[in-house]
């Protein structure tokens, strides 16, 4: 099973919206376990097809993500493809169209918020969706999920820091975070406050200045990759570790939210030859999903989905060890864990 291929998907359901003649895309690559559950994506692409092939590259990240995580769910995504600078009435008849879309599909597709989309988001698709996820807490659900991502992360990178320095703890390591969005800055502040020194990186120069205020490092995004650094955390954009980008890496570490990171399967040999420790994102990042799941699916309080969050890091023990012992890729072992997990 490659975690780049196209056409497995059980049902991608493609439509021109009613009222915003836009093009929406729904994918559910697996329901093996149950429903397919996913982000929904609502962005700019130079060609809706491009929003296609997003959506099915990252609802088959979602079938291995829940696998992995060991909840009931499949792997689902939808997208919007957005024209450039769309109005916010164009956007909104989208969602509508999108909500509507979802609807009809009688629940086998669950969505939440994802790049673009934000809980109050949630409220529009839930007009006409029978149920959605990361609803505003007014309206009942968990809002952004990007606080328990972080901490799923920093549970993936203490076992990764563990199997590569021999200790947990990142004080005194220089930790480099690219992207310093909603997930990157509940990093930084964490692996500050924990005694690592941090360097963020950005493509949006506005963000300097909070960096600074937070006694941040600055480092340009096209340069955050040969960054002298021990941890790299790629927070940012998918499709960040290249064959050339990995010839700059210096960290002997990376570990991060951002989905889909690697170009290709193969990258994950060529880390792990190179003597880079890299911990699938499908695994690091599942956090988001592990506590929206158990706060709205199974009533736990913050404290017990917290608790369940943290699992990441045994989850993440257990692959390095696999492939350390069976002299295969991290990602191999998560791959193959998934894989029995969704079989019949
Ligand atoms: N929020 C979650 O719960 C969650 C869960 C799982 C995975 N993820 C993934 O983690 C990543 C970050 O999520 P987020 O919620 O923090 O998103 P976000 O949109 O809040 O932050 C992303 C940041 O990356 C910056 N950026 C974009 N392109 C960049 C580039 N090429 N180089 C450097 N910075 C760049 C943006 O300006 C933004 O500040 C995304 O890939 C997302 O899909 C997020």
């Amino acid at each position: 099973m490659s975690t780049t291929g196209v056409w497995e998907h059980e049902e991608v359901v493609l439509r021109r919206g009613a009222r915003s003649g836009l093009q929406l895309t729904v994918a559910a690559h697996s329901r093996a376990l149950g429903p397919a559950i996913g982000g929904c994506r609502v962005r700019h692409y130079e060609d809706w097809r491009d929003g296609l092939a997003d959506a099915l590259r990252l609802a088959k990240a979602m079938t291995l993500k829940c696998a992995v995580a060991g909840v009931p769910f499949g792997g689902g995504k939808s997208v919007v493809a957005l024209p450039p600078s769309a109005s916010p009435e164009l956007r909104l008849a989208a969602l509508e169209d999108l909500g509507e879309l979802i609807g009809s599909l009688g629940g086998s597709y669950i969505p939440g918020p994802d790049v673009g989309t934000g809980p109050e988001d949630m409220v529009v698709l839930r007009r006409h969706a029978p149920q959605v996820f990361c609803l505003p807490p007014a309206h009942g659900g968990v809002g952004s999920s990007s606080a328990p991502t972080a901490v799923g992360v920093l549970a993936a990178l203490r076992a990764g820091a563990r199997h590569v320095f021999g200790s947990p703890s990142v004080a005194g390591r220089k930790v480099v975070i690219s992207g310093f969005g909603a997930v990157g800055s509940h990093l930084a502040t964490a692996l500050a406050a924990d005694g690592a020194a941090v360097t963020v990186s950005d493509v949006d120069d506005a963000k300097r200045l909070r960096a600074a205020e937070l006694g941040l490092g600055w480092v340009h995004p096209d340069d955050a990759p040969a960054e002298p650094a021990d941890i790299f955390v790629p927070a940012a954009v998918g499709g960040v570790l290249s064959p050339e980008v990995i010839s700059l890496l210096t960290a002997p570490l990376v570990v991060g939210p951002a989905n889909n990171q690697l170009t290709e399967d193969s990258v994950a040999h060529r880390l792990d030859s190179q003597g880079f420790t890299w911990i699938p994102d499908f695994v690091a990042s599942a956090g988001g999903i592990i506590y929206t799941l158990a706060r709205e699916i199974r009533g736990l309080d913050h404290a017990g989905a917290t608790a369940e969050v943290e699992g990441i890091e045994e989850t993440t023990d257990l692959l390095l060890t696999r492939a350390r012992s069976n002299g295969t890729t991290p990602l191999a072992e998560a791959i193959t864990l998934a894989t029995t997990r969704t079989k019949p």
